[in-house]
């Protein structure tokens, strides 16, 4: 079977810039995909094409079998996305937020009573359901912003930061959510907390000035007596070098 995430060479220029460079690389159902990458790597914009979000300038990305470009609604059915950032629409409520978002994914009536109310469950927060968006602290915004992306349960979630802004109990919470899902999903999460990719990635992919320069477990990034942040700082500071 194909895998649920296929990208292929994708690349993305900006004024003569290339911010992504020929990146390919598939996720199976099962793994959990860490991206992880110094500032200005080109992760964002890796996800944000892989979500249908930036047309690439060259390449291609599918989500379960369908392409982001020509199938867009297709991939999308499939597709959560946490993008960087707070969630849109800052004035409405939490509830109000995730009940529209379930209405656009084609939810009416009890459904999307139930699914509304267990992605709140999940992401917790019954407590603000009825607090306008734009009053919550960060670690709640992301936390919308991830309910929004569960609410569907879609087999394929891309996630920019999760744990971004919770405290210590929240990154917890999130990464025990992620690993409960991963059985049953393709999940990609960028990250800069390398003890992130230990605690929940089957596979880590470092990239540097747009390219990926490795592509493995971390278990294999680890042999030989090197921590994951040495690996990390051999190879990306290596590529700002050159
Ligand atoms: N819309 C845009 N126009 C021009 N340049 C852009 C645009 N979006 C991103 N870039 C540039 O592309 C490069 C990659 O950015 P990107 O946000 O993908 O990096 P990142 O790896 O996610 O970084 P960070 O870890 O800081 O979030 C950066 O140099 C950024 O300035």
């Amino acid at each position: 079977m194909a895998a649920l995430i296929e990208i292929e060479r994708l690349t993305k220029r900006f004024a003569g810039f290339t911010a992504v460079d020929d990146v390919s690389f598939s996720v199976e159902r099962g793994e959990v995909l860490g991206f992880l990458g110094p500032n200005g790597a080109g992760k964002s914009t890796t996800m944000r094409m892989l979500a249908g979000f930036m047309p690439p300038t060259f390449g291609t990305a599918r989500i379960c079998g369908a392409d982001v470009v020509d199938q867009p609604v297709a991939a999308k059915r499939h597709l959560g996305f946490l993008p960087e950032g707070a969630p849109t629409y800052p004035e409405m409520t939490v509830t109000g937020f995730l009940a529209f978002t379930g209405r656009i994914r084609g939810f009416r009536g009890s459904e999307l009573a139930d699914r509304t109310a267990h992605a709140m469950a999940l992401t917790q927060l019954e407590g603000v359901r009825l607090q306008p968006i734009e009053t919550l602290s960060k670690g709640f915004k992301r936390r919308v912003g991830l309910a929004q992306a569960l609410l569907h349960d879609p087999p394929v979630l891309v996630l920019d930061e999760p744990t971004d802004g919770l405290d210590p109990n929240q990154k917890h919470e999130v990464r025990d959510l992620i690993r409960r899902m991963a059985p049953e999903k393709a999940i990609v999460i960028s990250t800069h907390i390398l003890e992130e990719v230990g605690a929940v990635c089957t596979r880590a992919i470092i990239i540097a000035r747009g390219k990926v320069v490795v592509d493995a477990p971390p278990s294999v990034l680890e042999e030989q007596g090197s921590t994951l942040d040495e690996v990390f700082r051999r190879l990306t500071l290596g590529q700002e070098a050159a």
